[in-house]
């Protein structure tokens, strides 16, 4: 209700105003007509006639214009709070500092559900309880009629609608649990949907064949789906089929009584037209009432969900008051970082020692597996070390303020995303103050070595690299975007990574493995320009291009096995001896186990 009341206030007051309006109407409907009937069966005085007549148009004229306006006013409301619901848990959700929550398929369950009964859950609870106001007011008004008529009927009608009541909301307490429990399997029929139509899965998909797996896959979670709502629908069609015939039951019995009541002469016509109303309407606004509290009930489970994920803390402990982050002076020192993603699996990191001097660069090598991406996650605080802590200038990462220390890092991942996006807006996201200051975005682009393809772009950088939006709002325009290669959405990525002037940690986590020969040595002759003075942290599985560190650590196992400047390594003649001499095998056919 406050979500609401916050997004429209005076809809809602508007629409207030109507549902009184609206639950009164009938009452006072029946008593016109049962006043102008009781004139027409007695001494007619014409001008009383015609009086009661105007006034039984005018209140119906209202009550056909009431449905329109609330119309109108629910779906007002529901844009209103859409906007507001979702900004808020968007922005709930920007707050997690880490990652762990978006790896938790309860989570995402949750998440997935939260969307939408935040979307839909205040305008039901609005609608519902105005509803429901208006349904008790007609109730509250045609009660009062019949206990003047006849206060067993009353009690009847009411003491019938205490079984709709008691089933209706142990059908929304089902309806509920189930929508929990399909969350997964909605969530992966959507996956598979979005797979199917996705333009970069659409070439492997196509030559594989894999097609009709995956959508037989997506219409099995249908059929789960559909199980689990068809199970609710049956026992909601018996158990209210039974109340309606209840109802019925209770209606005849009651006009009945009326009728034998008039022929007796103890009730006059405009009695009977009046019982026949008031029965009827009592009725209907008991269904709507306990149809509205229903909905309510259930929008407020759901909605619980909404409110877990606005209103969770933080995924990763922050301080209520953390310490600003100042420039990094002395190094980043990973001291005993023990790691594993959660605690039924393996460790990942095993008591790495490592510091990362503030103007020297270290490079990281390694298997597949090895651990080195995990070892940056946790430089960037994407994750907290299960043991062990990592110090920026010797305080811990935990103890600072997680915004001024993401500020001060720039990294580049090996799969980095490509937006559906401008080339500007592609490589603005690495610091958005940029994105109206064309020099920096280009002076970003030239060191990466992609300024010469974005210029040359239909609308340079304002080109949309993608091809499944039309360029602009008008979809006459036949311009669609422009698909880059792979290697030049990687030098795009760069450019993200080194928007930032200077930040304190510049890591680079592979990241020219698509480029070709030249364009990679030339990107790593600018990429050493960029890192001089500031800490950075390379990555890579081309050991060539890591010859020039200051230091290079071997990881093997989630432990660092050797460490040492390249011509150290060499001459110790372990691990990255060994690799380094395998790859440098493959170019020199004179090397011993090089190519022919
Ligand atoms: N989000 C995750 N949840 C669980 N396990 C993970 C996750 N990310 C990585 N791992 C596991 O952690 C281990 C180390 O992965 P990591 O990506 O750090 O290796 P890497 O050295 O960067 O490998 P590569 O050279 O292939 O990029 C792997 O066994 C991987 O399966």
């Amino acid at each position: 209700m406050a979500l609401a009341r916050d997004a429209a206030p005076r809809h809602i007051a508007a629409y207030l105003g109507l549902s009184v309006f609206a639950g009164l109407a009938p009452l006072a409907v029946a008593w016109l007509m049962k006043l102008v009937i009781d004139r027409l069966t007695g001494p007619v005085v014409w001008l009383d006639v015609i009086g009661l007549a105007g006034a039984l148009g005018g209140v119906g004229m209202a009550v056909a214009l009431v449905p329109h306006a609330v119309r109108y006013l629910r779906a007002e409301t529901d844009r209103r709070v859409l906007l507001v619901a979702v900004s808020r848990l968007y922005a709930a959700v920007d707050r997690f500092v880490g990652l762990r929550r978006f790896e938790d398929p309860a989570f995402l369950d949750r998440l997935q559900i939260a969307r939408a009964s935040g979307v839909s859950g205040p305008g039901m609870v609005v609608d519902g309880g105005l509803g429901a106001t208006q349904a008790f007011l007609t109730v509250i008004g045609f009660a009062g009629t019949l206990l003047l008529l006849g206060p067993w009927i009353a009690v009847t009608v009411l003491l019938a609608a205490g079984p709709a009541l008691a089933a209706e909301i142990a059908l929304s307490r089902r309806r509920a649990a189930m929508v929990a429990a399909i969350g997964q399997a909605e969530r992966r029929e959507m996956f598979y949907s979005a797979l199917l139509t996705d333009p970069q899965a659409a070439k492997e998909l196509r030559l594989f064949g894999a097609g009709p797996y995956l959508w037989r896959r997506m219409v099995g979670e249908i059929r789960t789906i559909n199980r689990a709502h068809r199970r609710i629908d049956r026992r909601e069609l018996f158990l209210q089929g039974g109340l309606a015939l209840l109802g019925a039951a209770v209606a005849g019995c009651l006009l009945l009584w009326t009728v034998r009541s008039a022929v007796t002469g103890s009730l006059t016509i405009g009695d009977v037209a009046l019982v026949i109303a008031a029965v009827g309407s009592v009725q209907a606004a008991l269904a709507s009432l306990v149809g509205e509290a229903v909905a309510v009930h259930q929008a407020l489970l759901l909605f619980d969900h909404y409110l877990a994920v606005v209103e969770s803390g933080p995924d990763l402990p922050v301080r209520r008051a953390p310490l600003p982050v100042p420039p990094l002076k002395r190094g980043i020192e990973l001291r005993d970082v023990w790691f594993r993603y959660a605690d039924d699996q393996p460790w990942v990191l095993r008591g790495v020692n490592l510091v990362l001097p503030a103007q020297g660069c270290t490079a990281v090598v390694g298997l597949n597996g090895a651990g080195k991406t995990t070892l940056v996650k946790l430089l960037c605080r994407l994750y907290d070390p299960t043991r062990g802590a990592v110090l920026w200038d010797g305080v811990d990462l935990r103890e600072l303020d997680p915004g001024q220390l993401r500020r001060r890092i720039r990294a580049v991942f090996q799969d980095a995303i490509s937006y559906d996006l401008t080339a500007r807006e592609n490589i603005a996201i690495g610091d958005l103050t940029a994105i109206d200051d064309p020099v920096r975005i280009e002076a970003a682009a030239r060191r990466a070595g992609v300024h010469d393809v974005l210029d040359k772009l239909p609308n340079g950088y304002d080109t949309l690299l993608t091809r499944i939006f039309f360029s602009g709002d008008d979809t006459g325009d036949p311009t669609t975007g422009v698909v880059l290669s792979g290697g030049q959405w990687q030098r795009l990525a760069i450019a993200r990574g080194l928007l930032l002037e200077r930040p304190d940690l510049l890591v680079l986590d592979e990241p020219s493995s698509a480029l070709d020969a030249e364009a990679e040595h030339e990107v790593h002759l600018r990429l050493r320009e960029h890192r001089r003075g500031r800490a950075s942290l390379l990555v890579s599985h081309r050991l060539g291009v890591l010859r020039e560190a200051d230091l290079i650590v071997v990881l093997s196992d989630g432990r660092i096995v050797e460490r040492g400047s390249h011509d150290d390594l060499v001459v110790r003649d372990g691990e990255y001896a060994r690799l380094f001499s395998l790859q440098a095998a493959g170019y020199h056919p004179s090397i011993p186990g090089g190519a022919a």
